[in-house]
């Protein structure tokens, strides 16, 4: 290969989608990667991949690799070998459905561990998914925010459906501080960064 054939050769992410079965995860791949959504629901079994090429200022390329790991994976043999290594991970949920944030927990543990022995530490992101059912929403978005804070996460709130996507910003409160501390020292914030 010449080197200005390896000179353009785009960087590739890894970004891996958990969450939940039928939380909506392939509906934000498919949104993302293909600007669709389609209303019926085909459980994944096992993984798919999606594929997105990206330009960035400064004229660098980057290829998103989506892994969008199906819901049931959870607990299998398999999961921590598809989250090694993510460059990028989307805890997701339904804001209709508490259980699957309750479950995040359990997703979020598997990521931590499944890196544990990486070099590369993923930025992690709480997705909440399906704002257009705002009406039927059954987690409050301060439990969200509050996940998010103890855990230094990225906040989102989106819709695969309608495209619609909500960066929040938050303060990251470091909680192992005590509280007197805290309150003659107000936390340091850190802008949740947000695309
Ligand atoms: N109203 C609404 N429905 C959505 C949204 N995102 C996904 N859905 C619907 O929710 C159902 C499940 O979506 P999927 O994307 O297949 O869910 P998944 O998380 O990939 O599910 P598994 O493959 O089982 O892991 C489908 O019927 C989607 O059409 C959304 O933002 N709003």
């Amino acid at each position: 290969m010449s080197d200005s054939e390896e000179e353009s050769q785009d960087k590739q992410l890894k970004i891996v989608v958990v969450g939940d079965g039928a939380s909506g995860k392939t509906s934000l791949a498919t949104r993302f990667a293909q600007e669709a959504f389609g209303k019926q629901y085909k459980q994944t079994i096992g993984l798919d991949f999606f594929l997105k090429r990206i330009s960035l200022p400064g004229n660098l390329n980057v290829t998103l690799q989506v892994w969008d790991i199906g819901g049931q994976t959870l607990g299998g043999k398999m999961l921590d070998k598809y989250v090694y290594g993510a460059h990028g991970v989307l805890l997701v949920y339904d804001i209709t459905n508490y259980q699957s944030f309750e479950n995040l927990e359990d997703w979020f543990s598997m990521v931590k561990k499944a890196n544990e022995e990486s070099d590369i530490q993923p930025v992690i992101s709480l997705v909440g998914n399906k704002i257009d059912l705002e009406h039927m929403r059954t987690v409050k978005s301060d439990k969200h925010q509050r996940f998010c804070q103890e855990n230094g996460l990225i906040s989102q709130f989106v819709s695969a459906k309608t495209g619609d996507s909500r960066v929040v910003k938050a303060d990251i409160v470091n909680y192992s501080q005590d509280t007197v501390a805290r309150t003659v020292n107000p936390p340091r914030s850190s802008m949740c960064v947000v695309q």
